[in-house]
């Protein structure tokens, strides 16, 4: 097979950071898009080691990385802090962060100053917010300060009380009527981008083709400009529930399971570590000259 000039350069030059005007360019050449999470650095340098396009700091980290039963504990804080780990990772992948649930629906001050905080603590590039109509005053007003926002509809995890679970969105023509309405009023108010999550594939591809703007799907079919998946789904390292639109493409948690399991038994059973191996060891003279020396400072001690 030959090389494609862009991979022969890109295995030899430093890569090139992706710019939205870059992500326009991959649409309009038809060349999808890739999207991925990370939460910390090394799943940052992951993102980075494959190329990946955007980098989502995604507020899925609630629950992957931090335990809480659903996104809407997490705090702008903590969102902050695995930002900048992020940051320090992942150089070249566009740098984008949720906006945290509770964080936005104040008003458009306090989108304001969410998104602000993102950019200037979190080192982030751009945000995302889940909805539709209610958040057009938001997206206007954060793109008037020139903060590049991906808007995030269809299912909404910061909704999952409202929408009654995690549940495929707009499969009645009425419903998705409305979820192509809210990708229009998303693209006019100044999204970049839209995350179409959990719709039928013929809905993702008929909008996609409606806008300018990239869409990014997971569990939208193969018809949106570029995909996105949570990187412990696509790894195997969440044990968590797994939903019908991911895939792992490896099975890091089970070789991580035994790695540990098999620190403990030999720990247990004596056989790590081995004797000489695996440790650090000094003269044998050197040694006897410590006992006695040990012994010398005990016997004027104790006299
Ligand atoms: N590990 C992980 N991956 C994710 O993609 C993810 C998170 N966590 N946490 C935040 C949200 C929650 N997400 C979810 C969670 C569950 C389903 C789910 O189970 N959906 C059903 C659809 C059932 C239906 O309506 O037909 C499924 O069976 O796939 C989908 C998205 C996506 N996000
Ligand atoms: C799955 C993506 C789209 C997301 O919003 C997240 O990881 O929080
Ligand atoms: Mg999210």
């Amino acid at each position: 097979m030959s090389v494609r000039p862009e991979e022969h350069a890109s295995a030899l030059m430093p890569r090139k950071k992706v710019t939205i005007q870059r992500l326009h360019q991959l649409r309009a050449s038809r060349t999808p898009i890739t999207m991925l999470t990370a939460y910390d650095y090394p799943s940052a340098r992951r993102a980075e080691g494959a190329d990946i396009d955007i980098c989502l700091v995604g507020d899925s980290l609630a629950q992957v990385a931090l335990g809480y039963s659903s996104t809407t504990q997490l705090t702008l804080d903590e969102m902050l802090y695995h930002c900048r780990a992020v940051s320090r990772g992942a150089k070249t992948p566009l740098l984008v962060a949720d906006m945290p649930f509770g964080t936005y629906q104040l008003g458009v001050r306090d989108a304001l100053e969410t998104a602000v905080r993102l950019v200037r603590e979190g080192q982030m590039e751009a945000v995302k917010l889940e909805g539709n109509e209610e958040i057009i005053p938001h997206v206007q007003a954060l793109t008037g300060f020139g903060i590049p926002v991906m808007g995030h509809i269809g299912l909404l995890p910061q909704r999952h009380a409202s929408l009654s679970g995690y549940k495929v969105q707009g499969r009645s023509a009425q419903h998705a009527l409305q979820i192509l309405r809210s990708a229009q009023a998303l693209q006019d108010a100044g999204a970049f981008s839209i995350v179409l999550e959990a719709i039928p594939a013929q809905l993702a591809a008929h909008i996609t083709g409606q806008l300018q703007i990239p869409t990014i799907g997971i569990g939208a079919g193969k018809g949106c400009a570029g995909q996105v998946l949570v990187q412990d789904d696509a790894i195997g390292l969440w044990a968590g529930h797994k939903a019908k639109f991911v895939r792992r493409f490896a099975e890091v948690g089970k070789e991580a399971a035994i790695g540990v399991t098999g620190y403990a038994r030999a720990v247990r059973e004596g056989t790590f570590p081995r004797d000489g191996d695996e440790g650090y060891s000094m003269e044998e003279e050197e040694f006897e000259r410590f006992l006695k020396a040990e012994e010398e400072a005990d016997a004027v001690q104790s006299s």
